[in-house]
């Protein structure tokens, strides 16, 4: 097991960052009246584990025993009948999903699964009706249709199922959702709270972790928790005992992006747009979030290389297609086309500065 997965604090008492959040969230669970919740925050930071800690709060130990299922879901839409296919855990007190998953017909698997989880009522422990937690990730990527569906099946089913929504930006959740759960922010930890989760893991590996080496490790990871501790086992793998100048290798994938990057600025032509798309294609299907590899990474790296002069246009034209893949659905296309605008706005520059 990785060490991400591993070292996941189960329980709200044993978070070794954000004990605040999880002291207000056992507070919240005691008092018995849990409402709709909305957890934001960067990639990393630590929402899935207090989601899955609260759970445990107020589940037990039931709340861990999840199963994964592929649902097949036959939805009635007036004039005609939509098939999905889904895939979700489920316990008996929960179901987690990601609807946005299901691309343009979201809104139906939202308003449907809210509605069958409403109908499936479970006991509590008292002997009264209870509910049921469903739990939807990436509700920031959900169509503008999905979340007023959302709005709408939240209020008629709120005696019956509580939500617990999870996103990296509030921004893009309509006001109408916000305010109608308590929203949560997980901050990204600062360098010293991922030394501090570092230096827990060490202990219990037994491993020798240098304090120097650690705030390296923590500031390399641009924040992101996960990113710490995958880097650190994958140092611990390449070298042990660590040594003072010991490199912190970049992720694969990030290595493959730099790669994309010196392949654009070495050539800009129809044959090479192509092989790059297929490295894209690649990427994609390693579930490496299509804005992260425009705007994080590539965007990044291509300035990097660029002349002062191009950068302002070259911002612009990332936004702008950044911006029109969450219109659209198919990520690859907006992806390639930015590609093909900084090739043409690259070339152009070229030829005009050397002829
Ligand atoms: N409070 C915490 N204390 C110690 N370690 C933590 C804590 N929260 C998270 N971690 C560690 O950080 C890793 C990443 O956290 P998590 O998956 O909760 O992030 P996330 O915000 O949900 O990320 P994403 O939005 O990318 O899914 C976990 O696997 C866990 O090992």
């Amino acid at each position: 097991m990785l060490w991400v997965d591993k070292y996941r604090p189960r329980i709200l008492d044993k978070m070794i960052v954000h004990e605040e959040v999880a002291q207000n969230l056992k507070k919240l669970v005691s008092e018995q009246d849990c409402p709709h919740l909305l957890f934001y925050g960067p990639p990393g930071s630590g929402k899935k584990t207090l989601i899955m800690a609260l759970l445990k709060e107020m589940f037990g130990p039931a709340a861990e025993k999840v199963k994964l299922e592929q649902k097949a879901w036959k939805i009635d839409a007036g004039t005609r009948t939509i098939e999905l296919e889904l895939a979700m855990l489920a316990s008996t007190h929960h179901v987690e999903l990601n609807p946005s998953d299901a691309g343009f017909q979201d809104r139906y698997i939202v308003q449907e699964i809210i509605k069958e989880m409403a109908k499936n009522r479970p006991i509590d422990s008292k002997g009264k009706k209870g509910f049921k937690v469903l739990v939807l990730n990436e509700v920031d990527k959900l169509s503008k249709e999905a979340q007023h569906s959302l709005r709408r099946t939240m209020e008629k089913y709120s005696a019956s199922c509580r939500l617990i929504l999870c996103c990296s930006s509030s921004s893009r959740v309509t006001e109408a959702v916000r305010s109608r759960c308590l929203n949560i922010r997980v901050n990204a930890p600062s360098a010293e709270e991922i030394v501090k989760v570092l230096e827990f893991i060490a202990k219990k590996e037994s491993i020798q972790l240098p304090p120097e080496f650690a705030a390296r490790i923590a500031v390399q990871s641009c924040r992101s928790l996960r990113r710490a501790i995958l880097s650190f086992e994958t140092c611990r793998v390449q070298q042990y005992p660590f040594v003072m100048n010991q490199a912190i290798p970049p992720m694969d994938w990030e290595q493959y992006v730099s790669e994309i990057a010196s392949d654009i600025m070495k050539e800009q032509s129809p044959k090479r747009l192509f092989q790059v798309r297929g490295k894209i294609y690649e990427l994609l299907v390693n579930c490496i979030p299509p804005e992260i590899i425009l705007k994080v990474k590539l965007l990044s790296e291509l300035l990097k290389k660029l002349d002062a002069e191009l950068k302002h246009e070259v911002c612009h034209w990332a936004a702008y297609y950044e911006h029109r893949m969450r219109l659209g659905q198919k990520a690859i296309f907006h992806i390639e086309a930015f590609i093909a605008k900084f090739m043409s706005i690259y070339k152009e520059f070229l030829i005009a500065t050397f002829g």
